[in-house]
């Protein structure tokens, strides 16, 4: 079934989203790599050689992701899959008491744009794409697939932007899983706990060791092929859609 497939990954030059390029690959499908014109696109498209593309894209431009969209067709004729996971952690407290500074309304802003309306982004100019494949035996033209993250629940002290963006993406899953009901496009969202990607190794080992000590089972951060092959089967299994599956070993995170 993935032979042939055509996808396109937002952020994926890096951690859930590279790992997903990786496992398409594997699978017989072909991929464009859409992520930052800074990020290290070009380099990974190359280590990967076939079937993938890069090409330089701020998902929250329309110009970009248009430009990525004549790519993919130019370069294998069709869109199968879009896999979003372009996305930004912010961490801020609502009001800083020690510095008597409330949150800077431009970083809640740059979250918001990036995380949900960069995911908006892709999703309303890519939709149009997919539908004009041919339905399969069941009537499914294509399927795409959202990152959002457990902040989205039970978000942390300072993640009042990070999870507002992410809760927005969770909020619409649904409804644009019904606008694409008749044209046989599935949207699903996948919600992450804790995954070793540079964004997570930003943080001191012992950071990152006192988190895994948080996941019941198991008791460790994800591996970004676990959200891949997450993502995997979301594509296989046509009963999928409209839906936030927690991927997350369980946890619960504290405040
Ligand atoms: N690592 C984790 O534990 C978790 C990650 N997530 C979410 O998963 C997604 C992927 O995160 P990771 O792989 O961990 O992070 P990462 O930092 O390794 O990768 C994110 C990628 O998104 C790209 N990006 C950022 N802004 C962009 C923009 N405006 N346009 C295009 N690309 C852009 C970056 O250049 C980077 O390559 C994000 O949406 C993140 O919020 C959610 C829950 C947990
Ligand atoms: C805010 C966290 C947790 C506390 C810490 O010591 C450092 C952090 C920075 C990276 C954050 C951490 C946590 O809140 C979970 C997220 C937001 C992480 C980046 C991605 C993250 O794993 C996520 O989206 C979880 O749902």
């Amino acid at each position: 079934m993935f032979k042939g497939l055509v996808g396109l990954v937002t952020g994926g030059a890096s951690g859930l989203g590279r790992a997903t390029v990786e496992q398409l690959l594997k699978q017989g499908g072909r991929v464009v790599i859409c992520d930052l014109p800074s990020s290290p696109g070009q380099e990974t498209a190359k280590q990967l050689k076939e079937n993938v593309a890069f090409v330089p894209v701020d998902v929250t431009s329309e110009k970009d992701v248009k430009n990525a969209l004549q790519t993919t067709i130019d370069k294998f004729g069709r869109l199968d899959v879009v896999v979003n996971c372009a996305g930004i952690a912010t961490a801020s407290r609502v009001y800083n008491f020690k510095k008597d500074q409330p949150f800077d309304l431009k970083s809640f802003q740059k979250t918001i744009e990036v995380n949900l309306i960069g995911t908006f982004n892709v999703i309303r100019l890519s939709a149009g794409l997919i539908g004009k494949n041919a339905p399969d035996a069941d009537g499914q033209r294509g399927v795409i697939v959202n990152t959002a993250s457990v902040a989205a629940f039970d978000g942390q002290i300072g993640q009042a932007a990070y999870s507002a963006s992410k809760a927005g993406v969770v909020g619409m899953t649904l409804p644009i899983a019904r606008d694409l009901a008749k044209q046989g496009i599935r949207v699903v969202t996948i919600a992450p706990g804790l995954f070793r990607t540079p964004m997570m190794e930003q943080l001191p080992e012992p950071a990152i060791k006192s988190l895994e000590a948080t996941v019941p089972f198991p008791p460790r951060l994800g591996h970004p092929q676990e959200f891949a092959l997450l993502v995997q089967s979301i594509i296989q299994n046509p009963m999928l859609n409209g839906e936030t599956i927690r991927l997350d070993g369980s946890l619960r995170m504290q405040p």
